[in-house]
């Protein structure tokens, strides 16, 4: 049996891909055995799901496939589910198998938390991945098909979208811009469609800068958005949702960007948590499992203010690179990097042409900021696949 250290990386995320890509880059050959285990082939990039979802983009611009983007001489990729992982046995199983590791990385991302709201895990959709976005795409121009053979439900014609984060709004704005286009596919007059934003918190996009906040509302509603702000979805039922004080909002699509949280299989694992992830150490490990480091959605890291950080895929990227240099570190015996997150700030698209952020300690809003957003894609894009993946899947217009 080879004494050749085995790395196990779960998850083909921002997280799970950018320590894959560095440690493709720094290890030596035959310092490490390294696998890539994910359920799909393929990348997703959760940042673009937005568009997909609402039609105005095709899915397939949202995905990469693994093996454009590893080298497959130096790490393993195996397409399989994780179903369980055992710290105790350094071992992983998985659908169709088991491995076993001396370093694991877990980076299988985040799964929708529904706060225990009745109804909402079994009726309403969530923006996650590429199948959940095919699904909300048909969905969304079958309400159109259907109210054209039932015109007295008009419930068909009402969108809602629980939550005004960065997926919620940023969603709302491409639904949006996509509503003329179905109105005149499927002959609909325009006024009989509603999209309802609502969120619980006194503000959409709560934490952000409150002139931008405004600035964002103001242009979705001028597109057709009606926020209900401060008003908290009670219920969620087939037939739309309960909100307030027992309101009910007849809806038949109803989709959830409210709430995130780690992933149930780290919990099932045994590994203390809060909301499903784990708070790591400053070297990305988990307390009490020096060889399982944890990237993304699923690790938990608190700023100097001892506020948590939002999961983003920024963070997970950095937190990859960190990770690999880590990992390469532990192998070779040398001191590990500590993570510090440098926030380069955040955009949120409001549509086409359209977008709010602040970047480099500066505001930007309209054109500019859309642009902003649009070289924030394309970076990433370069980062994982240099510029054959930038002419590929990058959007320029
Ligand atoms: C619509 C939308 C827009 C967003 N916009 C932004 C943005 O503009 N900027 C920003 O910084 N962040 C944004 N985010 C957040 C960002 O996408 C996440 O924080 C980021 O994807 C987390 O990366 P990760 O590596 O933890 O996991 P993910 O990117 O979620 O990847 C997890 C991977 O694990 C795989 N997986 C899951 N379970 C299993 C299993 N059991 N077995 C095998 N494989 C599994 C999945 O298929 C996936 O490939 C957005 C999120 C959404 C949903």
């Amino acid at each position: 049996m080879s004494n050749i250290p085995k790395i196990v990386i779960l998850g083909a995320g921002y997280g799970g891909v950018l320590t894959a890509l560095r440690l493709q880059k720094e290890l030596n050959y035959n310092e490490a055995d390294v696998t890539l285990v994910n359920k799909h082939d393929y990348h997703y990039i959760t940042t673009h799901l937005h568009m997909p979802a609402a039609g105005t983009d095709n899915p397939e611009n949202a995905r990469v496939s693994i093996s454009k983007l590893i080298d497959e001489f130096k790490i393993d990729f195996v397409k399989s589910t994780v179903v369980q992982i055992r710290p105790q046995d350094k071992k992983v199983i998985l659908e169709d198998g088991t491995l076993s590791y001396d370093y694991l990385v877990i980076g299988l991302g985040g799964e929708p938390e529904t706060f225990g709201i009745p109804g909402l895990a079994e009726n309403a959709m969530n923006i996650r991945s590429i199948n959940s976005v095919r699904l909300i795409r048909e969905h969304i121009e079958y309400q159109f098909a259907r109210y054209k053979r039932e015109p007295h439900r008009t419930d068909y014609l009402t969108f809602i979208v629980g939550g005004a984060g960065f997926t919620g709004i940023e969603f709302v704005g491409e639904l949006a811009d996509r509503i003329p286009e179905l109105c005149k596919q499927f002959d609909v007059d325009p006024s009989l469609v509603k999209i309802y934003n609502i969120e619980a918190a006194p503000t959409a996009l709560p934490g952000f800068d409150p002139e931008l906040v405004q600035y964002g509302m103001d242009v979705l509603q001028k597109k057709g958005v009606t926020f209900r702000i401060g008003t908290a979805i009670k219920e969620c039922t087939p037939e739309g949702v309960v909100v307030g004080e027992g309101e009910e909002i007849k809806s038949a699509t109803v989709i959830w960007t409210g709430g995130i949280r780690g992933n149930r299989l780290i919990e099932e694992a045994g590994f203390e948590t809060m909301r499903g992830r784990v708070k790591v150490d400053e070297f990305l490990r988990c307390p009490g499992s020096e060889n399982i480091y944890i990237v993304g959605d699923n690790s938990l890291m608190f700023n100097p203010e001892g506020r948590p950080y939002p999961p983003t895929a920024q963070i997970a990227m950095q937190q990859g690179v960190v990770c690999a240099h880590n990992l390469v570190a532990s192998i070779r015996n040398q001191p590990l990097k500590t993570f510090v997150f440098s926030n380069k700030g955040t955009v949120a698209s409001l549509g086409k042409g359209e977008a709010i952020g602040i970047a480099f300690g500066k505001k930007y809003k309209g054109r500019v900021a859309a642009w902003l957003k649009k070289m924030i894609d394309i970076r990433y894009l370069f980062i994982i696949g240099g510029i054959p993946l930038v002419l590929k899947k990058g959007k320029f217009l």
